[in-house]
């Protein structure tokens, strides 16, 4: 069948299981291809399938409503509600997203790109649909990880004893990112073991009930199965909150499914339909990734498979800050870091290798790992916590609350600061500034370079005093062997350029700092250039220094509480009348992209940016 001719579902109905199983296997070579060739979230999706096909099989989409969790595992729904096409330019800017999007489809009733809200969020539709007396079913994905994140268990606790019914199918693959924590990923896999073991065990009785001697054996060992399987399905976290559970079910055996899904859709309350698949199903490299080097891909080649490339000039920031971490834990044995689930993201394997005893993968769980390291910081260990942006989103009450008001000694690295592309407005990010510029206590750095960011990092250590934030994007930057064994002095700027001539003066930082540096040697431009590094507290004899000049702030997050912002309320409590031009990220989200083309519609360009400074000069 040709897969991009596919409009939507309703051809499913008709089809046998064979059928169905047959077309999953047509299915899952075009999105292998697809992903393969233009990059986006390649495991999760051939995992999901079968189930897929079976959900849209059994239920009757868009009238049915269902929410992927994350939703980076959708695009076989994308495919069987009339998207394979698009699929060519997935993550594109102008291309459909790599997530549920609403406006994308019907078929979309609910989108994320952060975890663990899709069992809340069919709650919400569900009880909508009871008080409007309509009739349709609710079905939340959730995947093995995405169901231990604390807001997924805020919903389940709720769900026990809410009469909305909600399908929660929980996707297990056994694999976050990389391998799945926790206590709950145990149980899971406790039931997993429990089925295999029930498998092995039929296949046990029948060749001991061949003979006597072997009834007898079989006898004394049918009580041990009784113990663990009963004790371990029956008292699953879930059963124990009041859901009804179903399974394990095989979730690449059709028959399997479909059985599973109806009964599921017969039941008049919530119900948990527990459903085990391979991530990487069908894609041998991908079905052994234990590092995530299959979750989210650039464009591969099927044949060779992912080959990480050797960087000798140059290193994503997270590298150049992972190795300064280790190169301090071999320094100081106080050192400690925490992920929630992104090792590999936040390039944290060689710690985690090196250090087993001090670094802590806590799973899909901000909020708890923002807590965790306050108390390694109130018990005398100086925490490092490596946290996308996006991410860090949800653990602000956490930073402000339990760090920042008990001032804690600590360093929080904000991982993918600034776009990040073709994850699009869930991940971008470019909040963080804005919310914690608030925060009393918090000293906000923005390294430009690595050497810069090793001295921030030190001076963080050394001092001891408060907690410290880094935070950097996901670019790559040049890579220097040496480490840095200095301290800055916290709030100072640095001035990249200056005279006292110059009219005009640009202040940025971060990754922007060289970007502006090479716009004004290039143009031989007679401007200020100040490197903002310290985002908070910021350096006022700079700002009383070029007061008297027309002053462009030029960043790549918001501009609602940006450092345009906060310089612009400095200049106005001083009652120093300047002329400020702030440049940023507009009162709106910013769509999926890549970071060139999303800065170009942002008019945040080294091109727009030579337009005000003329302006400014010639003004
Ligand atoms: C709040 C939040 N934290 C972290 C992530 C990064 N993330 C995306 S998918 C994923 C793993 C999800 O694992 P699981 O739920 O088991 O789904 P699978 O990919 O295995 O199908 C993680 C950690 C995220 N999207 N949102
Ligand atoms: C879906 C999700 O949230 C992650 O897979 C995220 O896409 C990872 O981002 P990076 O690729 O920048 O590590
Ligand atoms: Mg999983």
């Amino acid at each position: 069948m040709n897969i991009e001719e596919i409009e939507n579902s309703k051809f499913l109905k008709s089809m046998t299981t064979e059928e169905l199983s047959d077309l999953s296997q047509d299915i899952r070579s075009f999105i292998m291809h697809s992903v393969a060739r233009t990059g986006g979230h390649f495991s999760s999706n051939l995992g999901i399938v079968e189930l897929t096909v079976a959900l849209h099989y059994v239920f009757d989409f868009p009238r049915d409503k269902i929410a992927f969790d994350v939703g980076h595992q959708s695009y076989v729904h994308k495919v069987l509600s009339g998207r394979a096409k698009e699929l060519k330019n997935i993550r594109q800017y102008g291309g459909i997203s790599g997530f549920q999007k609403r406006k994308e489809s019907p078929y979309d009733c609910w989108e994320a790109g952060h975890s663990s809200t899709a069992i809340s969020g069919s709650i919400g539709i569900a009880t909508a649909r009871d008080l409007n007396k309509e009739d349709y079913q609710v079905i939340a994905v959730v995947g093995d990880a995405a169901i231990m994140s604390g807001e997924s268990f805020e919903a389940l606790n709720y769900l026990g004893t809410c009469k909305h019914k909600v399908i929660v199918i929980l996707n297990d693959n056994n694999m976050s990112i990389t391998k799945n924590v926790g206590g709950l990923s145990n149980m899971l896999s406790e039931i997993r073991v429990s089925e295999k073991y029930k498998n092995a065990r039929d296949n046990y009785v029948t060749f001991l009930k061949k003979s006597k001697t072997g009834e007898r054996v079989y006898q004394v060992t049918k009580k041990m199965k009784d113990v663990v399987k009963d004790h371990i399905l029956d008292e699953s976290v879930f059963t124990k909150l009041g859901l009804d559970y179903l399974g394990p079910i095989d979730g690449h055996n059709m028959e399997d499914l479909i059985s599973a899904l109806n009964t599921a859709k017969d039941y008049d309350h919530s119900v948990i339909v527990h459903v085990e698949t391979v991530k990487g199903k069908g894609y041998e490299k991908a079905e052994k990734d234990k590092i995530g080097l299959y979750h989210g891909v650039k464009p591969f080649d099927l044949n060779r498979g992912i080959v990480p490339a050797l960087h000798t000039k140059h290193q994503s920031w997270s590298e150049a800050i992972a190795n300064h971490v280790e190169f301090l834990m071999g320094k100081h044995q106080d050192i400690c870091v925490i992920t929630p689930a992104m090792i590999t993201g936040s390039s944290l394997n060689h710690i985690f290798k090196h250090y087993p005893d001090r670094s802590f993968d806590v799973g899909i769980a901000e909020e708890h790992a923002m807590t965790f390291a306050a108390g390694l910081a109130i018990s005398g260990k100086f925490p490092f916590l490596s946290i996308y942006s996006s991410f860090s989103q949800r653990a602000y009450d956490q930073l402000n609350h339990d760090i920042a008001r008990m001032d804690l000694p600590c360093l929080i690295g904000i991982d993918r600061a600034g776009l990040v592309g073709e994850d699009g407005p869930t991940h971008h990010g470019v909040f963080d500034i804005g919310y914690m510029m608030p925060i009393p206590n918090l000293i906000i750095m923005a390294p430009h370079n690595q050497k810069e960011a090793e001295l921030m990092m030190n001076t963080a250590y050394k001092n001891h005093d408060h907690p410290y934030i880094i935070r950097y994007s996901k670019n790559m930057i040049h890579k220097h062997k040496d480490h840095q064994q200095d301290v800055l002095n916290v709030g100072s700027w640095k001035i990249k350029f200056f005279d006292h001539a110059h009219l005009v003066s640009v202040i940025t930082y971060g990754d922007q700092v060289k970007n502006v540096e090479n716009l004004i040697r290039e143009y031989d431009l007679p401007v200020n250039l100040i490197n903002a590094r310290f985002l908070k507290p910021m350096d006022e004899q700079m700002l009383d220094k070029v007061a008297h000049t027309k002053i462009i702030v030029f960043e790549t997050d918001m501009l609602i509480g940006g450092l345009g912002e906060a310089i612009s309320f400095y200049y106005s409590q001083h009652h120093t009348p300047v002329e400020l031009h702030a440049m940023g990220i507009g009162d709106h989200y910013v769509t999926h992209g890549s970071v060139k083309e999303l800065l170009k519609r942002e008019g945040l360009t080294m091109d727009d940016l030579l337009i005000k400074i003329r302006e400014c000069l010639n003004g």
